[in-house]
C-alpha cells in the first residue's frame, strides 16, 4: 500500500500495536535540556531505576544560560540552580552532557543537527516543542511533556497515536529578499496559528528542495506554531551532503547502509495525506508580525487588518493583542522606532543566518536607538563565525556577537527585553511577555530584522539589497 513519509518512519519504529490502544513507538534519540528533565530524573530516582539506553540520549544546557561570560558562575540563582542539575543528573546517570564550556555546547535543536546526531528515518523527541527542527532531515521528531520525558528514560518507547498528516506544498521561485522564515510565516498567517491541530505536516514542493538545510530547519522548527505535532521534509541530496562527514554520522560501510535507507524515505505519489494546502512562492513577501501569535503575520508593506475583518469570536482577544502592541487597525508597520533586534534561538540562528546578516550589515552602521543582540546557536556556530571573520564585521557595525543559548527567545535567562520596548526578533514566538514582562515582539526573518538594526525602524528589506 502506497504510504506517506511519516507512515513510513512511523510503521518502521512500531513495537507494538493493539487495536484501541496509542501505538508503542520506539524513540531513537532523545535530547534533553535544564527545563523538562529534572523532575523525569526525580521519577527515575523515586522508582530506583536507571535510564534503559542512556546512549540514545544527548544533554546541553540552553535555555538558563547567560550569553555573556559564560566561563563565570550563572548569576541567577534558579538559572544556576537549573543548569547546576542537569550537570548533576547526567553525571549520576550516566548521560552525555554538552554543557558550559563544552565546544557541542549549544541551543538543542541546532546542535543535534551539526552533530550529525539528527538523521533521516529517525524518531526524536525531546521535552522541548520545537523539536519539530529535526524533522527538516526527514525524521519523525516532535515535543513531549515531562512525564514522557520520564517515560523515554525508562524504556525508550513512548505511547502515541498515529498522527493525521496534513501536505503543504509550496512550488515557484521565492522573490528577492524572501526566505524560509518568511515562508513558515507565511504559511502560518494564512491558515493561523491553530491551521495545523492534529496533523504531522510534510512541505513539499519546489520552494522547499531549493532550501539549504539551515532553511529547511527553519521550516519545521516553526511548523508547531500552526498547532502541528510537528513537521518533516523529504530528505534529498541536499540533506546527505549536510550529514556527510559530521561528528557522529554514518561513516565508511555503516554510511553506505544508512544512505541506501535514506533514499527509500519519501512519500510515495499515490500515498492519500489527510489534508493538502498549496501556496505559490511567487506570492510571499519579506514578513513581520504586528499581534501576539505566530499567525498574527502580514507582508511588511501590508497593513494591519482590521478588528471588524475578524470572526466575531475573535475579536476581543484581537483587539487585546493589538493593544498590547501598541498598535491600531489598517496601520502599516514600515517606518516604527524598534528598540532591540534580537537575532538568534533555535529558529535562526545558524551560521547560514549569521552570515546572511554580515553579508547585508557589511560597511553599514547599527542605528543609534537599537541595542542589536547577535546569539549563535552554539559553540560550533560561535567558532565557524569567528573563524569566518563574521565577529569583526559585526563588531565594526555595532552589534553585539554574544554567547551560546536560547537568550532572549524567552525570558528565561539573563536576556529580557524590558517592558513596552520593540523588539524585532528572529526567534518563533511573539506570545505577551516572552521576551520578557510586556515586551512587544515582532517576528521577522535575519535579513528583516538586520534591516530593522541599521535603520532603527521597520524596513523593507528588498530597498536596501543591491539589484
Ligand atoms: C522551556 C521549553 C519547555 C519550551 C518549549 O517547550 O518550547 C521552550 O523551549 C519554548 O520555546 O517555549
Ligand atoms: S531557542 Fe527559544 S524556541 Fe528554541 S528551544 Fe530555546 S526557548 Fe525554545
Amino acid at each position: 500500500m502506497a504510504k506517506t513519509l511519516v507512515e513510513k518512519i512511523w510503521d518502521a519504529h512500531v513495537v507494538k500495536r493493539e487495536e484501541g490502544f496509542p501505538d508503542i513507538l520506539y524513540i531513537d534519540t532523545h535530547l534533553i535540556h535544564e527545563v523538562t528533565s529534572p523532575q523525569a530524573f526525580d521519577g527515575l530516582r523515586k522508582r530506583g531505576i536507571g535510564l534503559f539506553r542512556p546512549k540514545q540520549t544527548v544533554a546541553t544546557a540552553d535555555h538558563n544560560v547567560p550569553t555573556l561570560n559564560q566561563h563565570l558562575p550563572i548569576k541567577e540563582e534558579l538559572s544556576r540552580y537549573q543548569v547546576d542539575m542537569l550537570t548533576k543528573n547526567c553525571a549520576e546517570f550516566g548521560v552525555e552532557l554538552y554543557g558550559l564550556g563544552h565546544p557541542f555546547q549549544g541551543i538543542v535543536h541546532v546542535i543535534g543537527p551539526e552533530l550529525g546526531i539528527t538523521l533521516p528515518g529517525k524518531t526524536m523527541v525531546c521535552g522541548d516543542s520545537h523539536t519539530s527542527t529535526h524533522g527538516a532531515f526527514g525524521a519523525i521528531a516532535f515535543g513531549i511533556g515531562t512525564s514522557q520525558v520520564e517515560q523515554v528514560f525508562a524504556t525508550q518507547c513512548l505511547q502515541q497515536s498515529k498522527p493525521k498528516t496534513m501536505k503543504i506544498e509550496v512550488n515557484g521561485e521565492l522573490k528577492k529578499g524572501v526566505g524560509a522564515k518568511d515562508i513558515i510565516l507565511y504559511i502560518i498567517s494564512k491558515i493561523s496559528a491553530a491551521g495545523g491541530t492534529g496533523y504531522f505536516v510534510e512541505f513539499a514542493g519546489s520552494a522547499f528542495r531549493s532550501l539549504s538545510m539551515e532553511g529547511r530547519m527553519t521550516v519545521c522548527n516553526m511548523s508547531i506554531e500552526m498547532g502541528a505535532r510537528g513537521g518533516l521534509i523529504a530528505p534529498d541530496e541536499t540533506t546527505f551532503e549536510y550529514i556527510k562527514g559530521r561528528e557522529f554520522a554514518p561513516k565508511g560501510e555503516k554510511w553506505d547502509e544508512a544512505l541506501a535507507y535514506w533514499k527509500t524515505l519519501y512519500s510515495d505519489a499515490d500515498a492519500k495525506f489527510d489534508s493538502v494546502l498549496t501556496f505559490d512562492a511567487a506570492d510571499i513577501a519579506p514578513m513581520i508580525t504586528y499581534g501576539t501569535n505566530p499567525g498574527m503575520g502580514i507582508g511588511i508593506t501590508d497593513h494591519i487588518p482590521a478588528t471588524a475583518a475578524q470572526p466575531e469570536t475573535e475579536q476581543t482577544s484581537y483587539k487585546k493583542a493589538l493593544d498590547y502592541m501598541g498598535f491600531a487597525d489598517d496601520e502599516s508597520l514600515l517606518g516604527k522606532p524598534v528598540d532591540y533586534v534580537f537575532i538568534g534561538s533555535c529558529t535562526n540562528s545558524r551560521i547560514e543566518d549569521l552570515r546572511a546578516v554580515a553579508e547585508f550589515v557589511k560597511g553599514k552602521q547599527k542605528a543609534d536607538n537599537v541595542e542589536v543582540w547577535i546569539v549563535p546557536g552554539s559553540k560550533q556556530v560561535e567558532a565557524q563565525a569567528i573563524a569566518e571573520g563574521l565577529d569583526k564585521v559585526f563588531e565594526a557595525s555595532g552589534f553585539q556577537l554574544r554567547e551560546p543559548g536560547c537568550s532572549a527567545c524567552l525570558g528565561m535567562n539573563e536576556d529580557k527585553i524590558p517592558a513596552g520596548k520593540y523588539c524585532v526578533s528572529t526567534s518563533n514566538r511573539n506570545f505577551e511577555g516572552r521576551q520578557g514582562p510586556n515586551a512587544r515582539t515582532m517576528l521577522a526573518s535575519p535579513l528583516t530584522a538586520a534591516a530593522a538594526a541599521v535603520t532603527g525602524k521597520i524596513t523593507d528589506v528588498r530597498e536596501l539589497l543591491t539589484p
